[in-house]
């Protein structure tokens, strides 16, 4: 096997519900030996999307294929995609220990790789309490433990990290770090920018449904741009010292500004300004800083064409 080998991937892929197009022509290929995060707001089409490439929900059109072939057509699913969409899909009264007892059979392994699981999750305490008795971040400890059961080539998680504590966030980084470092491969969702930043090599971000960027992390963090934190005051004059010298200007969400030209430029800039130097701090692009700019980007241009529309 090469090292870019595709081993989960989208083809045009779309699903409507009636007047609702959760999601549009979505094409993406996770490669083996990397860590994916699929990223977008609320209601962008993520669960949907992870929901038909596993074969839970039919494609209105389009393919997803998992190790080359549909997700329902893997034999031995369990030891070739392991998965965690839902959290809390378990049998209340279920012991942890027997949660993964019956999975196990399907997984091909036995009563040693579960005590191995439980301990990695650190549930080995807790196994033997009913599931109905577990916290959040226990289910989703249980969950992924779950997902491991077969040591698939490749994992499917969504937002695996809600619920777990920072200890647990920290942890389960490491986990995927090591999962791909074997040359497997993981696509998770999360709205969690910072802790994305930290796992994953690429991206796929999504917004109405549709692909805004499928890459890697380090070309989405361009040190041709850079995000500036006006001082109180200074926001407007520092915008329009940077536009007049034709870089372009988005203001994220919190007042931050995100500009396309390089921290030394920006810093310049803001010297140069009215405000003067000391006004602003320039710091790098972050992977919440690009979302910010391609999702509101995104909306706008389509609040725009749907205002145009219905003057027309
Ligand atoms: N079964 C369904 N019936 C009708 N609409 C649905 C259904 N499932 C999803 N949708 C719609 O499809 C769109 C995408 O939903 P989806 O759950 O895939 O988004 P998401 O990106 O996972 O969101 P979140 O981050 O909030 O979990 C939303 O508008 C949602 O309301």
């Amino acid at each position: 096997m090469n090292d870019r080998e595709t081993v989960l991937s989208a083809r045009g892929l779309s699903k409507s519900y009636g007047q609702v197009q959760a999601v549009a022509d979505v094409s993406f290929d996770a490669e083996r030996g990397r860590v994916v995060g699929f990223l977008g707001p609320n209601g962008a089409g993520k669960t949907t999307t992870l929901r038909m490439l596993l074969g839970l929900v039919r494609p209105t059109s389009g393919q997803a294929h998992a190790l080359g072939v549909p997700y329902r057509q893997l034999r031995r699913p369990l030891r070739r995609v392991g998965v965690s969409v839902e959290a809390d899909a378990f049998t209340p009264g279920r012991t942890g220990r027997d949660h993964l007892r019956c999975y196990a059979g399907l997984a091909g392994c036995g009563r040693k790789r579960i005590a191995e699981l439980l301990d990695l999750v650190d549930l080995t305490e807790a196994a033997d309490r009913a599931v109905r008795g577990y916290s959040t971040g226990m289910k989703r400890r249980l969950s992924i433990a779950t997902a491991l059961l077969g040591d698939p080539d490749a994992l499917v998680l969504d937002e695996p990290a809600s619920g777990l504590d920072p200890d647990g966030i920290a942890w389960l980084r490491g986990l995927l770090r090591g999962f791909a470092d074997e040359g497997k491969t993981v696509l998770l969702s999360s709205h969690l920018l910072d802790e994305m930043q930290k796992t994953v090599d690429d991206v796929l971000l999504i917004n109405r449904g549709r692909m805004l960027y499928s890459g890697p992390l380090e070309d989405l963090l361009t040190p041709q741009a850079c995000v500036v934190r006006p001082a109180a005051g200074s926001d407007e004059g520092i915008r329009h010292a940077l536009e007049a010298r034709g870089h372009g200007v988005h203001a994220l969400a919190d007042g931050r500004l995100r500009v396309g030209t390089s921290r030394q430029e920006a810093s310049a800039v803001v010297a140069e300004s009215s405000s003067g130097a000391g006004s602003a701090i320039v710091e790098p692009c972050t992977l919440e800083s690009e979302f910010m700019r391609l999702t509101r980007a995104d909306t706008a241009h389509a609040a725009g064409s749907a205002t145009k529309g219905s003057a027309l």
